[in-house]
């Protein structure tokens, strides 16, 4: 493969290895995310999905294999510079800005001008502009000068995926957005995920998630990992099908599309091993 098509990629993950207390935490992975797809990542706790982003982000070595991102190979890059162009959004993250008492949702979503956990420093009217367009964007322009703890726990995921927005990420790792959130604003939330998905200009997405059924339709490609290994690796209505859900999930399930949306249901009391 030539340079150019490399620098085409997001990410290029080849043959990593990382193996700790004699124990394989991730196994021969080889993925390769390019520009204008979006990805779901599976696998049951502990499959190592957390540790692969770890390795994305230059937060994890591994022992054995080549990440690239952004064209870049780890080993020759500034990663502090690197991260500046990821957008991570967890649930741990969002318990960390729970004591920003006297932070309104804006100054959540602005605070995250410099892509650091840090206060903001400068913020500029162009800034202060860019965060009102993403409160609108995300649905929560109404609570935009309401303080940060204070906002209901969709809404506080919304402020900040937004606060990951404000950086202008070229990828964006949601990771279990829709944890602890109501049908309503779960889909709500689905939503604004699909419409950002939609957006030319927006970033790769990498969606993590237990829930088949949030997969929603502009994510093309799914990764499915089993104790640190994929599983499946590629378009979506190639890799979410019966048998490599099973693998995956170690249950028998049944799969239906419906609007490009899968959803799963478990068929038997079998737990399948694997
Ligand atoms: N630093 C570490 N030292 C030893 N073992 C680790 C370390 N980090 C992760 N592990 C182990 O690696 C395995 C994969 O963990 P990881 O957090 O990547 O899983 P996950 O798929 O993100 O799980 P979950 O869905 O529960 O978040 C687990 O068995 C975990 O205990």
């Amino acid at each position: 493969m030539n340079e150019e098509a490399k620098k085409q990629h997001v990410i290029e993950l080849e043959d990593i290895v990382w193996k700790r207390d004699g124990k394989y935490i991730l196994n021969s992975v080889s993925w390769t995310v390019e520009k204008g797809q979006h990805w779901a990542v599976l696998g049951l706790n502990g499959s190592g999905k957390t540790s692969l982003l770890k390795m994305i982000t230059g937060y994890q070595w591994p022992n054995g294999g080549a990440v690239t991102v952004f064209g870049q190979r780890f080993g020759q890059v500034n990663i502090q510079e690197l991260r500046k162009s990821i957008g991570w959004v967890s649930t741990s993250l969002d318990d960390r800005f729970q004591n920003r008492t006297r932070d309104t949702a804006l100054e959540i979503i602005l605070s995250g001008k410099n892509a650091s956990v840090g206060i903001y420093e400068e913020v500029t009217e162009a800034d202060i502009e860019k965060g009102r367009k993403l409160l609108k964007q995300l649905g929560i322009d109404h609570v935009g000068n309401q303080y940060f703890p204070s906002l209901s726990q969709g809404e506080r995921r919304k402020a900040m995926i937004g606060r990951a927005l404000m950086a202008s990420p070229e990828l964006l790792i949601l990771d279990e957005p829709c944890n602890g959130l109501d049908i309503y604003s779960k889909e709500e939330l689905l939503a604004t995920i699909e419409e950002m998905c939609q957006d030319p200009e927006g970033p790769t997405l990498l969606y993590v998630t237990h829930h088949i059924e949030e997969i929603v339709p502009s994510v093309s490609h799914a990764l499915l990992l089993n104790k640190g290994e994929i599983v499946g690796s590629g378009e979506k209505h190639a890799v979410l099908t019966e048998p490599l859900l099973e693998q995956t999930f170690h249950v028998p399930v049944a799969l239906q599309w419906e609007g490009e949306r899968p959803w799963v249901r478990i068929t038997a009391k079998r737990t399948i091993t694997n």
